[in-house]
């Protein structure tokens, strides 16, 4: 039976990545203060969303390369966005969602971040909540601090934990590869690590480096090659020293800059355009290197409603 419109959105969800991850001394929370420099690329999960006109349940299949690594009960943090949304606004309908995953999950790419702000924004819709862009701002900042950047998308500075987003001018489309690795990493866990190497007295506030933002505005990849940092990446690779091998490997094959990907284990290249993106891509894919390779360009949007399909 066709389903009437409204009756189902489809939200397609960017992966993110960090182009200066600057991490202060943990807080008093046990959050960490950041200073960083958020960019969408063009890896996506799409979540549909299918209104339960009869009860207010919430149920999720996830389908797609990482599928078996999604759990699908409440900690889904999709299932999570949705039932927020039920809680905070009195909702009595239900949803089914359904999560096509491209993004690595515990990738360090914000892929359960992601899901969460497509859900937001599909179940808005779906449910007619016509909240505004800063109400989903604030619910998002409940479910992770990556969440809030997902729904802003393009490049944005985060502070706070991450949450407290705000655009930054970048100019041109940058072309990156991922490496993605065999299994993920847990975000606390690089935290916990990040503390352990580093003396805690010496570790200074985070601040975003001005040579980022100028390469950004230069739309040039030799200026953000130079400019990209990342503090977690010592503590990724001390949980996971196989990954400097996939580094190396990367710039040896001519990427303008390696690193890894947030808290890892992903690992990302920036190409001087989209044809060596691609030559990179295969030889990182015959490497043997990683369980699979992916291009993007970013930046991109954050989630966005997709145009219903036409139908008869
Ligand atoms: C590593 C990054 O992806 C960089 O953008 C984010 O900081 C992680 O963001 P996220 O996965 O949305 O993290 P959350 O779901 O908010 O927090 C998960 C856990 O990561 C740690 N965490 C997270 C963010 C932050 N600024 N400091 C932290 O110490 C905390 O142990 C927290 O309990
Ligand atoms: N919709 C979802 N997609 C992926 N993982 C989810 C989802 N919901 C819950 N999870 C759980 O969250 C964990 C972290 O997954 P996620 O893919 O968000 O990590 P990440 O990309 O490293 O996160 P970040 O970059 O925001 O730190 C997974 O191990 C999984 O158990």
């Amino acid at each position: 039976m066709p389903v009437p419109p409204h009756a189902q959105v489809t939200v397609r969800a960017p992966a993110k990545i960090n182009l200066g991850l600057s991490v202060g001394p943990p807080r008093p929370d046990g959050f960490h203060p950041l200073a960083t420099v958020y960019q969408a690329v063009a890896l996506y999960d799409d979540v549909t969303a299918t209104l339960r006109e009869d009860d207010a349940d919430v149920t999720v299949e996830v389908l797609g390369d990482f599928a078996d690594d999604v759990p699908t009960d409440d900690s889904n943090l999709a299932v999570r966005a949705a039932r927020l949304l039920q809680s905070e606004y009195d909702v009595e309908e239900g949803v089914d969602l359904t999560i096509r995953k491209t993004i690595p999950v515990a990738g360090g790419m914000a892929g359960g971040s992601t899901d969460a702000a497509a859900t937001l924004v599909a179940c808005n819709r779906l449910w007619g909540l016509q909240l505004s862009q800063s109400d989903l701002e604030r619910l998002a900042a409940d479910l992770g601090s990556d969440v809030p950047f997902c729904l802003v998308g393009h490049t944005a500075l985060g502070r706070g934990r991450g949450e407290q987003v705000t655009e930054v001018l970048s100019r041109g489309t940058f072309h990156w590869v991922f490496a993605i690795a065999d299994g993920g990493l847990s975000t606390p866990a690089v935290f916990k690590e990040l503390d352990r190497l580093r003396p805690l007295r010496r570790v200074e506030a985070p601040e975003v480096r001005p040579e980022l933002l100028s390469a950004l505005l230069s739309g040039q990849p030799a200026a953000l090659a130079v400019a990209l940092s990342n503090d977690m990446q010592d503590a990724a690779l001390s949980l996971r020293p196989e990954l400097a091998a996939t580094l190396q490997f990367g710039l040896d094959q001519g990427a303008l800059a390696a690193m890894i990907s947030g808290s890892g284990p992903t690992c990302l290249f920036l190409a001087a355009d989209s044809r060596s993106a691609v030559d990179l891509a295969v030889e990182l894919s015959e490497s043997g290197l990683c369980r699979m390779v992916r291009q993007a360009e970013g930046p991109v949007p954050g989630a966005r409603i997709l145009p219903a399909p036409i139908s008869r």
